[in-house]
């Protein structure tokens, strides 16, 4: 199979869909790969390293999409990139469609099948594909939500371990699964008081267990938000129902509770995002001010630290691509249901029903399509 891997184009996005090592191994398989000039530099790679790998370089984003039968790439395709995909073309990428319906509007008009990393699965239920960009982001989101908190950056003032007579920084954390346990892990390291709030007890017992008396666990309902947030300096948005848009959490009316000054890190935002107010930002422009509280809302924040994150993806991505490029979308997705839940679009229908309900979209069931 023709593979092609262009330059991501998303602003401050320095991740790239494949590595030297994923290039070689789908070389190894008899595959073709295509890398797009300098693709990889922003992570750490140079041409030179495709090249001993065996990928071919090519100038031109628009060589890549017209020769490749398989586009892997990191972010959801941008709309220059949408207008280039054709039918019978597979696009392997994050897409995260419930909340975006420009982007599903083109995928669905260009005929090509879109496999979202966001919804492949793993047999324990997990999102294998997901998990190590929720690992990173997690681990960012207090140290982004404790830079906003510097006065310069509009914030209360407020140290996150505080200072001996002094108290540490309140902080929440709505959602305990990857970016909430990565993010719990380092704020109760940077010394603040952290309380997890999740909607599934066997998950707060195993924080419970894991943290040993180090944060405390909340059940997550409307009474645990409005009791919490009068007291906190930071709020970490970390739910995800999969592939679906965030619920909305807190309500712009809530923000008046809060001390001026408090953070909102909202990683939940590239699902739409679960605070009320919350609204896409970019690492060039990442925060904005509503009623005195400041959001966070980078949509890509794995890209911040591209060379960690490429690599982390593109170990978990490789042998699904792999599968992808050597038994053609069809019959993968026909042998693996994990990978089948990955589809999301199919020659012009959606076939992920969480993201046709976001959007009032009908929905094929990926099964069909798979024995069509
Ligand atoms: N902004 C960014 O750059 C990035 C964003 N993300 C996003 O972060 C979000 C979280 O991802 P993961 O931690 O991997 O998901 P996950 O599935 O591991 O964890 C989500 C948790 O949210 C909980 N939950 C669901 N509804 C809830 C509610 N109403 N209240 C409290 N908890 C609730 C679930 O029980 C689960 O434990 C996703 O939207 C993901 O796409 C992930 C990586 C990068
Ligand atoms: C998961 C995601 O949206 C990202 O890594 O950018
Ligand atoms: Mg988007």
């Amino acid at each position: 199979m023709k593979i092609g891997c262009p330059t991501e184009i998303k602003p401050q996005e320095f991740r790239v869909g494949m590595t030297p090592n994923a290039a070689r191994e789908a070389v190894h398989h008899g595959h073709e790969v295509m890398i797009q000039a300098g693709a990889g530099i922003g992570a750490g790679f140079t041409d030179a390293d495709y090249v001993d790998a065996g990928a071919r370089i090519v100038d031109t984003a628009e060589e890549i999409f017209a020769g490749a039968e398989m586009v892997v790439k990191v972010k959801e395709p941008q709309a220059v990139e949408r207008k280039m995909l054709r039918e019978g073309q597979v696009l392997f990428t994050y897409l995260h469609l419930a909340p975006d319906p420009e982007q599903t509007k083109d995928l669905l008009a260009s005929g090509c099948t879109a496999i979202a990393y966001e919804t492949v699965t793993d047999a324990r239920g997990g999102l294998p594909l997901l998990a190590p960009m929720s690992e990173v982001a997690g681990r960012l989101a207090p140290q982004s939500g404790s830079w906003a908190l510097q006065k310069a950056n509009g914030g209360s003032g407020v140290l996150m371990g505080g200072v001996p007579g002094v108290r540490p920084a309140n902080v929440a954390i709505i959602g305990g699964g990857v970016v909430g346990t990565a993010a719990a892990r380092v704020a109760v390291g940077m010394g603040a008081n952290v309380t997890v709030l999740d909607r599934s007890v066997p998950r707060l017992s195993y924080l419970d267990d894991v943290f040993m008396g180090r944060l405390t666990t909340q059940y997550s309902d409307k009474g645990a938000v409005e009791d919490l947030l009068p007291r906190m300096d930071m709020v970490i948005g970390a739910v995800l129902i999969p592939g679906a848009a965030a619920p909305k959490l807190v309500s712009r009316e809530q923000l008046g509770v809060m001390s001026p000054g408090s953070v909102l890190v909202d990683v939940a935002i590239d699902q739409g995002g679960c605070f009320e107010t919350s609204k896409p930002t970019t690492h060039e422009d990442p925060i904005y001010e509503v009623d005195g509280i400041i959001h966070y809302c980078v949509a890509n924040m794995p890209g911040a630290v591209a060379r960690t994150s490429t690599i982390a993806l593109g170990n978990a991505t490789m042998p699904f691509m792999l599968a992808l490029a050597d038994k053609g979308w069809k019959q993968a997705c026909a042998e693996d249901e994990n990978l089948l839940n990955g589809l999301n679009v199919h020659a012009g229908q959606l076939t992920y029903y969480a993201v046709g309900k976001a959007l009032g979209i009908d929905v094929i069931s990926p099964q069909k399509v798979v024995k069509g």
